[in-house]
């Protein structure tokens, strides 16, 4: 959720049940109010008070909120003005925004949007509106491709395009959304993730769209979606090739129109939110077989981006590798660890079916389980014996570009069908062993493999195991 605000805000409304409503919404989300029943007590106040923002009606007796945003940009030119008006009175807004109101609100208020507003038009007047580029820190690592994936992000961030991020479990898909969220003009917004594979189709309609009082049995109070609750920020909806078809109806419609009602409910809602979408499943097999809507598949495919394989970057694994040991070394309270280029040398040759997650549980393990503070290639040697996902067989065979799903560079055809296809027998292979130690226990067997249960259960399907 969104950070709470920090400032000095003036509320300008003739109507005190409208005063104190939004007084106290401000008032909860961090915010000094100070208000005031008309325009003329609302220029005394900002002679006297350090206001940071004032948010005023439009309509008031004496001094109208439009005579009072020309007094206040003639006076006191720094404080920005939001403007609130109800529908009917959108022209006038728009003058407004013309005549150098910061922005204005629409009546009947929805509670995310006005904050959203208030802590845009403050972080304006603070001078850091808008964040142009990803931060550095954000993904580790130096390849190229992943240079082109932050090349990438950075350009689509500033936009309000729908994402869709496609890779192999743990190659950062979620860290991307992130970064792309944090990098975009609403940063200040929510970020708001739903996970679709992980509930039924009647779960998953109402967390994503919310349900009125009585939408069905157990409703007992109205409870606002997924999709409201990311007003004014990015809804990021992980495993989108995993929806019903009736849930795909749904969301194309919600990203058509950009409206959807709640369950239960006849009130069609609008909403203002980045729609970044997430998947490990190949989209387009999946349209040709009729199993995913051609017409959402293109809704979602506005900005492709792919995160390659961590096998089609080995030149990443050492700086994750050392990132991941500095992070674990200090949240497990160790000295720093450093690594022999023989260490270094036996993590480059894996595969690493579970991509960065799986190398950032490795060296977890490592940190947790080895004496330090030099790490040797038998300490990772002794690890990854204990790790059967693991083998020293480097087979890039994913696209090595975010752009589009290419063969590996370098590699011919056949070359590529056997490394690969190696690949994927001693991962099988790696699989049946997984499960057969752990006695058919998929918890247990993900935990040896040293990847998430998520993950497991992919690669199981992908293998036909399931
Ligand atoms: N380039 C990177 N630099 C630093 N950490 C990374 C990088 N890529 C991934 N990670 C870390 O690896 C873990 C897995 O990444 P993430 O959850 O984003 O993957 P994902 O593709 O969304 O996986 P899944 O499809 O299984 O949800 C996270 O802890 C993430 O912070």
């Amino acid at each position: 959720m969104a950070e709470p605000l920090k400032g000095n805000v003036l509320l300008v409304d003739d109507d005190p049940a409208v005063a104190k409503v939004l007084g106290a919404l401000l008032a909860q989300a961090g915010l000094t109010v100070h208000t005031a029943k008309n325009g003329a007590e609302a220029l005394t106040l900002l002679g006297q008070k350090p206001i940071d923002v004032v948010l005023s009606d439009v309509r008031m007796p004496g001094m109208s909120g439009l005579e009072l945003l020309s007094e206040v940009t003639r006076l006191f030119p720094e404080v920005p003005i939001v403007l609130m008006t109800a529908h009917g009175t959108v022209p006038m807004a728009v003058e407004a925004m013309k005549a150098g109101a910061a922005d204005f609100v629409l009546k009947p208020f929805d509670r995310e949007e006005i904050l959203f507003t208030v802590r845009k038009a403050l972080l304006r007047a603070q001078g850091e509106a808008e964040r142009p580029t990803l931060k550095t820190s954000t993904f580790v690592g130096d390849s190229t491709a992943m240079g082109q994936v932050e090349a990438l992000l950075t350009r689509a961030a500033s936009g309000t395009a729908t994402v869709l991020l496609r890779g192999e479990s743990g190659t950062g898909k979620e860290l991307a959304a992130k970064a792309l969220h944090d990098a975009s003009p609403r940063h200040a917004g929510p970020f708001v993730k739903l996970h679709c594979a992980a509930l039924p189709e009647t779960l998953l309609e109402s967390e994503l769209f919310g349900y009125e009082k009585g939408a069905f049995t157990g409703a007992a109070t109205r409870k606002p979606g997924r999709v409201e609750l990311a007003g004014g920020g990015t809804l990021f909806l992980d495993e989108i090739g995993d929806i019903t078809p009736h849930v795909q109806v749904k969301l194309l419609r919600l990203l058509q129109e950009r409206e959807f009602e709640r369950l239960g409910g006849t009130q069609t809602l609008k909403v203002d939110v980045r729609f970044v979408a997430a998947t490990h499943r190949p989209l387009e097999e999946m349209v040709k077989k009729g199993e995913f809507r051609e017409d959402l598949f293109y809704r979602l495919n506005v900005v492709p981006v792919w995160l390659p394989p961590l096998r089609a970057r080995p030149e990443d694994i050492e700086p994750l590798a050392r990132h991941f040991l500095e992070v674990h070394a200090k949240a497990n309270g160790r000295q720093p660890f450093t690594l022999t280029p023989d260490a270094l040398q036996a993590l480059r040759s894996q595969p690493w079916p579970g991509n960065v997650r799986q190398l950032q549980n490795f060296m977890e393990r490592l940190v947790v389980l080895s004496d330090g503070p030099t790490l040797t290639g038998e300490d990772v040697a002794r690890e990854l014996a204990r790790q059967p996902g693991l083998m020293p067989l480097p087979a890039p065979s994913a696209p090595s570009s975010p752009l589009a799903p290419a063969a590996p560079a370098g590699a011919t055809g056949s070359e590529s069908k056997t490394l690969d296809s190696q690949r994927r027998e001693t991962e099988r292979q790696a699989l049946l062993d997984a499960l057969k130690r752990a006695g058919d226990n998929r918890t247990l067997a993900a935990r040896l493999l040293g990847i998430s249960r998520r993950t497991l259960y992919n690669k199981l399907e992908e293998h036909g195991l399931v």
